[in-house]
């Protein structure tokens, strides 16, 4: 007899692999194939499953592993289903093949982000149902769409409805990033992202001339205020005294000008018009007024003609008027456990973070649900977004045991009520 080929086998790996390999990628994620996928590994362990569908061509698979004591407060573990675009002749292997290398390397776009904690949730599960494990709480497993391109029809909608409302959320874990040491990483709160879009006019004229208040000019001046303030940020960072999610970010990412003509722009001719837009992300705690007024009198002012566009890419506050925090000390009791999880596993976690992009976990912090952003991933480079994202195998299967720990403790201790 002949034994199955190393990919045919049915292990968590390939499991990790075949999930890898359905492109979710956007513009045209393929979330059906991603769904039926995902609904079989549960469907495999015996839970429950719903697909809820808010926005047509936009599942929400929701997974359930019903608690003995139905009635507390349960545990969400979040995950989304797309990822953003690639480049495969920029990778060293198709983005879609999971092709694993002789050292373990597992190459994939979504490796990281984040298809890996949706398979670690499976096999966690697997492994605690193979040792008779039962949670007093109950466990629900949502995989969402749309987290990439900001959520609005995926968590978004999800959080508001009437199914979101009736399972109860205690507590919840979604995504973290990478660590390359060898402590993970925790985050209790994500940036807010603003898209700002600057304008200036100024003077037309003849390429030749030399004049004060053109636009283009105009916006270069503002330009260099931008870049000073995104300096004055970055140094902050560059000297080690706040970590990157803890400063405000501003970066461009388009400029825009010039008279078009058939070969290109005219080059003799100076616009009446020029644009630049902006990423720009605060903290929890950056004053958003104070923002505005920066952007209205230094980055866009009226006397030069100057105007402004904001717009605010997710809330800002909970239901309650409070920034979108979880507190990781005593007085939440979740935190607590979720630490000891890890360090009776063996494991270290370096101080707290926010994370300097932004997720889905908004949404449920917003709802007054406390959540930690968590990816079992270290010694492992941070290549979220990035060419070549991979994954080792041996840190993707101790994340499954490490997810044992989590969801064994956070579903077991009962002391908190939501
Ligand atoms: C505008 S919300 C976009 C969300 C996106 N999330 C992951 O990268 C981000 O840019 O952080
Ligand atoms: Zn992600
Ligand atoms: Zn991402």
């Amino acid at each position: 007899t002949q034994l199955p080929l190393l990919e045919e086998q049915d292990t968590p790996i390939t499991h990790f692999q075949r999930y890898l390999r359905i492109n979710t990628a956007h513009p045209t994620p393929d979330y059906t194939s991603a769904v039926s996928f995902l609904k079989a590994q549960a469907q495999s362990l015996g839970l429950k499953t719903q697909t809820l569908e808010f926005v047509q061509g936009k599942p929400v698979l929701l997974l359930t592993w019903p608690g003995s004591n139905p009635s507390l407060p349960s545990l969400l573990l979040n995950s989304h289903l797309d990822s953003v675009p690639a480049e495969p002749e920029k990778w060293l292997h198709n983005p879609f093949s999971a092709h694993r290398t002789a050292s373990g390397a597992i190459f994939a776009r979504g490796a990281q982000d984040d298809k890996c904690i949706a398979i670690q949730y499976l096999e966690a599960i697997r492994n605690l149902k193979s040792q008779s494990f039962t949670p007093h709480r109950t466990i629900h497993i949502s995989l969402v769409p749309d987290e990439e391109i900001g959520g609005i029809d995926g968590a978004a909608k999800f959080v508001e409805s009437e199914e979101f409302n009736g399972l109860n959320v205690g507590f919840a874990l979604d995504e973290g990033q990478a660590s390359p040491g060898d402590e993970f990483r925790v985050f209790y709160s994500d940036r807010v992202p603003w898209n700002v879009k600057i304008r200036a006019k100024g003077r037309p004229g003849h390429g030749s001339r030399m004049y004060d208040g053109s636009a283009v000019e105009n916006l270069m001046e503002s330009v260099e205020v931008v870049s000073r303030f995104r300096e004055s940020q970055f140094d902050v960072v560059k000297a080690g005294k706040a970590l990157n999610g803890e400063v405000v970010s501003v970066n461009p990412v388009y400029v825009k000008a010039g008279v078009v003509s058939e070969d290109g722009f005219a080059m003799n001719v100076q616009p009446s018009e020029a644009e630049a837009g902006f990423d720009l992300r605060l903290t929890p705690t950056t004053d958003p007024e104070e923002m505005r007024r920066r952007i209205a009198e230094e980055w866009a002012p009226a006397v030069r003609n100057m105007s402004y566009e904001i717009i605010e890419k997710g809330p800002l506050r909970d239901y309650m008027g409070r920034p979108l925090m979880t507190a990781t000390d005593d007085s939440n009791p979740w935190w607590s456990v979720f630490k000891q999880a890890i360090t009776s596993v063996g494991e270290k976690l370096s101080r707290p973070e926010i994370l300097a992009s932004t997720t889905d976990a908004r949404y449920l912090r917003q709802k007054g649900i406390p959540v930690l952003g968590f990816s079992p991933m270290k010694n492992t480079p941070i290549l979220l977004h990035d060419h070549n994202e991979h994954l080792k195998d041996t840190v993707f299967m101790k994340g499954i045991q490490v997810y044992e720990s989590l969801i064994s403790s956070l579903s077991t201790f009962t002391e908190a009520s939501h």
